[in-house]
């Protein structure tokens, strides 16, 4: 289990990062920051020292809440209380109203019976005011309907302010309008004739009479109605005792309707006088309930827009109250959720291995990997033109869609003075799986074999996998698929089949950890050798356990204990000597020790308990891949985490699609992988990438998405790998005469791509610079030699062929395609096609030398050295050192060679001749001639 840091057990705490980190260092504990590890003992030890003050601090917090909580609730009693309060308060007021009314109406109406003396009441014209008559219909009227409505008054009491003040409004202007509209026609007339109904005489009383609007409207429209229930009853009635009839029988009177109209306005006083008559007091009791029903309503709903008003200012007073109350617990909360978050992002950056404070600080301006200069500017809320500027300023020319390195991203960056986190798309699209403890369940071991070439890692694996499949089913046979499962007394041992620590180390540089075990083959015969320790340097970088094979145990001169010693001082100590390696005797070539090495591995693996979520969306990492001619794109991965099946989306690097089948490295098809099992995926787009990592996707757009995103990137790293030279790089370019040799390479599997890679990479390209410009998996093809032909490249076919229409291509391009077997081969002629470009060597290949055996002075030429050729043969062209004591004193041409008297082109070794030197007169007797030519010899190296 790994180590506990700060930040967690803060959290766990529930405390803040910093206050623990200080505490910690109270405890004189070691931890630098929030992201320190601390060993489980520190983190017993801290437990226990804070457990007092933790647990204070949660029971503090529990009160804390428990407090609002308990004053949040009686607020809320309070305002219900209130509200309660000030509802009985209305009613009794209400009440009290209409005991009055009813008091007063008492004196002059005793009116034991409701109903009946209604009638009785209403033809007895008693009242002395139009005002009083009024207010006894409403206190009727509101009594029977006050009772009928309690209920649901108090019901709808819970209803929105707003909305009732709405209704009431509308209420109002409706009965306004109404009134409004009769009122100049009709209304005059009514309320002039309605008195008469009950009294005559104070008509002038009651039109003089200052009522308030709402209670004149009240009172227009009890007149209006009354007048139209009296219509309708004379009408029903049709026994017309006054020749009377209505308006809206006049669709039955045909004949008398006429009639009738025209003596509608005179007739209609008579009409009103037979209102009670007892043979139609049903109706009238209706129509008239129905009419004062509305001023009922209007009366009630008066008194409730006055209560409603009151409540919503106690309403207001209490929200307002709890609310001051809660800001504070808000902030809290809101203060908390964010520390959460800060911390939880922390732990991302810290898994992800970016430092905290780049995540957490607000001013750092994230853009992604391969921004381009206007992108950057965007992002910086700068012109375009200002970030062209400063690079301009820096060497560097740049157009706005141009991708800018990292290293000027950060330098711009920080010449604005801001501050910038480079996101790569990894991190983009990265998922931080986060499996609890119950979901994990054991997974078999991934077990890679590395050792020193010749030291039996191909037999080691080939012994693993026959004794693995004779332990398993019988007959089955392993397919190479990158990766291969052998059963161990019932249990699983995945192989990547790749060996060696290039793979391994290759995998990883792409972010590829899935090796759980590293075997070291170590030959028994020849002990210790330069790649045994490199192995062991990049399984301990990869902190991952070694188990040695000590290999080639039948050899006569093997001595496995001398490995052992060997081993020791690179820091692989074995068990028996107290050290933490387990080593095991084997001989690959006569399949001894196999079957206890696969033991030991899974002791290894049963210590390093390792465990997996099977019941996830399954990921992992691609181990090979290939185009296969009948199947398409082959990718065989690795399954780390969850199960992957058919059907599934997956993204690999750059390739998406749906899984069509799954292969097991038995070549069966099969249903499901689960983590640790290698599988090989049919059904993506294209190939992907050794060391590429695969995930399963809902959703096949979002796997598109993704997986385009890296294409273009790709595309513009490549492009601007091709195309873009600084002003830096291109002087000292030219200046140095560097040059480059440009390949496309074509291969029939990603992992040659990458043995090519790595074999170039390791030449020396201090003169010539080897670009691979183009390499992907698959034939050559037209656009190959078409991208070769722009890039002056060469092409590189390993296991491939080209299509016809690229050979054609390249005939017409002049382009050179090179293909190959052996990959070997291919290095090598790369090889002799860099040397071939090295600036051919200068030598000086030396012609002949000449003793000066006597010096004449010859009149007009100078002095003529009398020599003899003791070796070579000297010639009129060459080039001539002069040399005294060993010492050169004189480097020139020669202005004659003479023998006897006759200029000669050539003197050879023992003969005798006359030598002047031009531009050098000083010969001495002694002095050696030697004669040499520049040459320029093509370089092997
Ligand atoms: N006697 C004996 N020879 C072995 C044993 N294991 C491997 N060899 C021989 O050693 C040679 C190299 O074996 P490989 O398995 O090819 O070794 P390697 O480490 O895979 O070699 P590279 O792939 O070149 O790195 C072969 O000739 C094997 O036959 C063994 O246990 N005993």
């Amino acid at each position: 289990m790994p180590n506990m840091r700060v930040l967690e057990l803060a959290k766990e705490f529930g405390m803040d990062s910093k206050e623990l980190l200080a505490k910690i260092h109270d405890l004189k504990i070691p931890a630098k920051s929030h992201a320190s590890p601390l060993t489980e003992e520190n983190v017993e030890k801290i437990r226990k020292a804070l457990a007092p003050e933790v647990g204070a601090a949660a029971a503090g917090l529990d009160s804390k809440e428990a407090a609002a909580l308990k004053a949040e609730q009686e607020a809320e009693a309070a305002r219900k209380a209130e509200e309660e309060a000030e509802r009985r308060k209305a009613m009794e007021h209400e009440r009290a109203m209409r005991d009055a009314e009813r008091a007063a109406r008492g004196v002059s109406t005793p009116a034991p019976a409701p109903e009946e003396p209604a009638h009785t009441v209403k033809p007895a014209p008693k009242v002395s005011s139009g005002l009083s008559s009024l207010a006894q219909q409403i206190e009727e009227q509101r009594q029977a309907e006050a009772e009928r409505k309690a209920k649901r008054e108090a019901e709808a009491r819970a209803a929105k302010l707003s909305a009732e003040v709405a209704k009431k409004k509308a209420v109002a202007e409706a009965l306004a309008n109404r009134n409004g509209k009769k009122s100049s026609a009709k209304t005059e007339e009514t309320v002039q004739r309605a008195p008469k109904k009950p009294a005559p005489a104070p008509t002038p009383t009651r039109r003089t009479s200052a009522f308030n609007s709402l209670l004149s409207q009240i009172e227009s429209e009890n007149a209006r109605i009354n007048a139209e229930a009296e219509e309708r009853k004379a009408a029903k009635k049709n026994s017309n005792r006054n020749a009377g009839g209505n308006r809206p029988a006049a669709a039955h009177n045909d004949g008398k309707a006429g009639v009738q109209d025209n003596r509608g306005g005179k007739k209609r006083g008579k009409r009103n006088e037979h209102r009670f008559e007892p043979d139609v007091p049903e109706l009238n009791a209706q129509e008239a309930a129905s009419g004062e029903d509305r001023y009922a309503q209007m009366a009630v709903q008066a008194e409730k827009l006055q209560r409603d008003k009151v409540l919503a200012e106690a309403r207001a007073a209490v929200a307002a109250a709890s609310s001051n109350e809660g800001e504070g617990r808000r902030r809290k909360r809101k203060e908390k959720r964010e520390a959460e978050q800060r911390e939880r992002l922390a732990m991302e950056a810290i898994e992800h291995g970016i430092d905290p404070d780049l995540v957490l600080d607000d001013s750092v301006v994230e853009v992604g990997e391969g921004v381009t200069v206007g992108e950057f500017a965007e992002a910086l809320g700068v012109p375009s033109s200002d970030v062209i500027k400063r690079l301009f300023m820096l060497g560097q020319a740049f157009t706005v869609t141009q991708t800018m390195p990292e290293e000027m991203v950060e330098l711009i960056a920080d010449d604005m003075g801001r501050k910038v986190r480079i996101v790569s798309p990894e991190e983009e699209y990265a998922i931080v799986y986060n499996d609890s403890e119950e979901d994990l369940k054991p997974r078999p071991p991934v077990v890679t074999v590395m050792g020193h070439v010749d030291h039996g890692k191909t037999s080691l694996l080939d012994a693993i996998r026959s004794s693995g499949v004779a332990l398993s089913e019988a007959g089955g046979i392993t397919q190479h698929i990158g990766a291969s499962v052998v059963n161990v007394q019932g249990r699983q041992v995945t192989f990547i089949d790749t060996p060696g620590h290039e793979a391994f180390t290759a995998m990883r540089a792409r972010g590829a950890e899935v090796t759980d075990v590293v075997v070291l083959v170590v030959a028994a015969d020849d002990g210790v050798m330069p790649q045994t320790v490199e192995a062991i340097n990049h399984a301990e970088a990869a902190g991952v356990p070694i188990v040695v094979a000590v290999n080639k145990i039948d050899k006569p001169g093997a001595n496995p204990d001398r490995v052992r010693q060997e081993l020791v001082e690179y820091g692989v100590i074995p068990e028996e000597w107290g050290g933490s390696n387990m080593f095991v005797n084997v001989s690959a070539k006569k399949k001894e020790g196999i079957d206890d090495l696969l033991e030991t591995i899974l002791l290894q693996a049963d210590v390093l308990e390792l465990k997996a979520n099977p019941d996830a969306i399954a990921s992992g990492f691609v181990i090979e891949a290939n185009l296969d001619r009948g199947r398409g794109p082959v990718a065989t991965v690795l399954v780390q985490r969850g199960t992957l099946k058919p059907g599934d989306v997956v993204v690999a690097g750059q390739s998406y699609g749906r899984v069509r089948a799954l292969v097991d490295p038995r070549g069966n098809h099969t249903k499901a992988a689960k983590p640790s099992d290698p599988v090989e995926i049919l059904g993506l787009g294209s190939v992907p990438t050794a060391g590429d990592e695969f995930r399963v996707f809902e959703e096949e757009r979002d796997a598109r998405k993704l997986a385009e995103e890296r294409q273009m990137r790709a595309r513009l790293k490549e492009q601007e790998a091709r195309g873009h030279v600084s002003l830096d790089d291109l002087f000292s370019r030219i200046e140095e005469g560097m040059a480059d040799l440009n390949l496309v390479v074509k291969a029939d599997v990603q992992g040659s791509i990458e043995a090519l890679r790595d074999a170039f990479a390791k030449m020396d390209q201090s003169e010539v610079r080897i670009n691979i410009i183009h390499a992907a998996v698959g034939g050559v093809t037209e656009t190959d030699v078409t991208l070769a032909a722009a890039s002056d490249a060469i092409i590189i076919g390993f296991n491939v062929r080209p299509t016809a229409g690229a050979r054609k291509s390249a005939e017409r391009e002049k382009v050179d395609i090179r293909l190959y077997r052996v990959i070997y081969q291919a290095i090598e002629d790369i090889n002799a096609a860099r040397v071939g470009m090295l600036a051919p060597e200068i030598i000086e290949r030396d012609t002949g030398s000449a003793e000066v055996r006597d010096v004449f002075r010859v009149p007009k030429v100078g002095n003529v050295a009398g020599c003899y050729v003791t070796e070579g043969e000297l010639s009129r062209d060459d080039r001539v050192r002069v040399v005294r004591n060993q010492t050169i004193i004189f480097e020139g041409t020669l202005s004659s060679l003479r023998r006897f008297k006759d200029d000669v082109k050539t003197v050879k070794q023992g003969y005798e001749c006359g030598i002047s030197v031009d531009g050098y007169n000083d010969v001495k007797v002694g002095d050696m001639i030697e004669g040499y030519r520049i040459e320029q010899v093509a370089r092997t190296e």
